[in-house]
């Protein structure tokens, strides 16, 4: 039998937007049909009848939320098949249920020892797996929405200081393996404090929303990062980043944050929210770490405000 043999009935866009996406995994057509028939009314179904198949419908996006997946498979088996999902970091947090005849204790075991959430034995009831599935549905996507909160500034819900310190590290030793330079561009709003005692705590708290809301857009590339990494200071990582790029990047920021024009009558000059920007390029070696571009970027932001304010400052090299 053909994989195209089994498709679900015709679903719309929309309906796949609301639908969660299941990927089956079973090399017995009749077991097929028969998820094919009881789940497809709910969910969006994939289905696979080899390792193979399996693995690469697995990391394609839009990925499946969940991954039902039978312990006996005449390629690679299950087991196998879930260690290899669980060992990717692509399809590491996918949801496994192993359905399966295997009644045997052992098995079971060794399965939620290889990382499932769930162990069914066959023959499934429909209500069962369907309630099975909907509860790790829910689960997986509260622990998603935890752990992207961990991860979020609550006030201005751009990336915190600790999705900065794993991302410069991460990108700091890829920088090294590719030989790549990498720059910092640390960002701080000038007068901050004036602004706060003029206009009072809750209109500078709506100041740093909207600021960072803006500054946010200006990290475009997939190894970038913009993050609030203290009360009026923010950072932009630019990986595979030279000066040049990182000076015309400075500009943007300033350029886009007068473009607001918001009042800072507090100001000594009663002008606009302006920021000031300090910059450092590296191309880090194994014997550095990350904080020594941060603190090039920090003296260059001292500069960039001792001359003034409303400007860039490029780190010495
Ligand atoms: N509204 C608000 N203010 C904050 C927050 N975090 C820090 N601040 C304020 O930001 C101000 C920072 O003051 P300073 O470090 O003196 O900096 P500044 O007044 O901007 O002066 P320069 O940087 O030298 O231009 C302080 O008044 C802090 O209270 C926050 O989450 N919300």
């Amino acid at each position: 039998m053909q994989l195209k043999e089994i498709t679900t009935p015709h679903i719309s866009e929309l309906d796949v937007a609301k639908k969660s996406r299941l990927l089956v995994v079973d090399d017995d057509p009749n077991q097929l049909r028969f998820y094919l028939h009881g789940l497809s009314k709910l969910y969006y179904c994939q289905f696979a009848r080899t390792a193979h198949d399996a693995i690469s419908c697995a990391r394609q996006f839009p990925q499946p939320d969940l991954i039902i997946l039978d312990v006996v498979m005449p390629d690679l088996g299950g087991f196998e098949i879930c260690r290899l999902l669980k060992c990717d970091p692509l399809t590491s947090n996918i949801p496994v249920i192993f359905a399966s005849g295997i009644e045997d204790i052992d098995v079971k075991v060794r399965g939620f020892d290889l990382g499932c959430v769930d162990y069914i034995t066959k023959p499934v009831l429909v209500p069962e797996m369907n309630a099975r599935i909907s509860t790790h549905l829910k689960l997986a996507r509260q622990a998603h929405l935890l752990e992207s909160l961990a991860y979020l500034d609550p006030l201005t819900q751009v990336p915190n200081r600790r999705q900065y310190n794993e991302t410069i590290q991460r990108e700091w030793s890829r920088s090294i393996r590719y030989a790549q330079p990498i720059a910092m561009i640390l960002i701080d709003i000038d007068f901050f404090k004036q602004f706060n005692n003029f206009y009072g705590h809750g209109v500078g708290d709506d100041c740093l929303i909207k600021v960072a809301y803006h500054l946010h857009s200006l990290s475009r590339r997939p190894g970038d990062l913009f993050a609030r990494i203290g009360g009026e200071e923010f950072v932009l990582i630019l990986s595979d980043c030279d000066e040049l790029g990182a000076v015309n990047k400075a500009e943007e920021v300033i350029e886009t944050v007068s473009q607001l024009n918001i009042a800072n009558q507090g100001a000594p000059n009663h002008d606009r929210v302006t920021v000031s920007v300090g910059i450092a390029v590296a191309k880090p070696k194994v014997s550095e770490e990350p904080l020594s571009l941060f603190q090039a970027a920090d003296e260059a932001l001292y500069n960039a405000k001792n001359s003034g304010r409303d400007k860039y400052a490029l780190a010495e090299r």
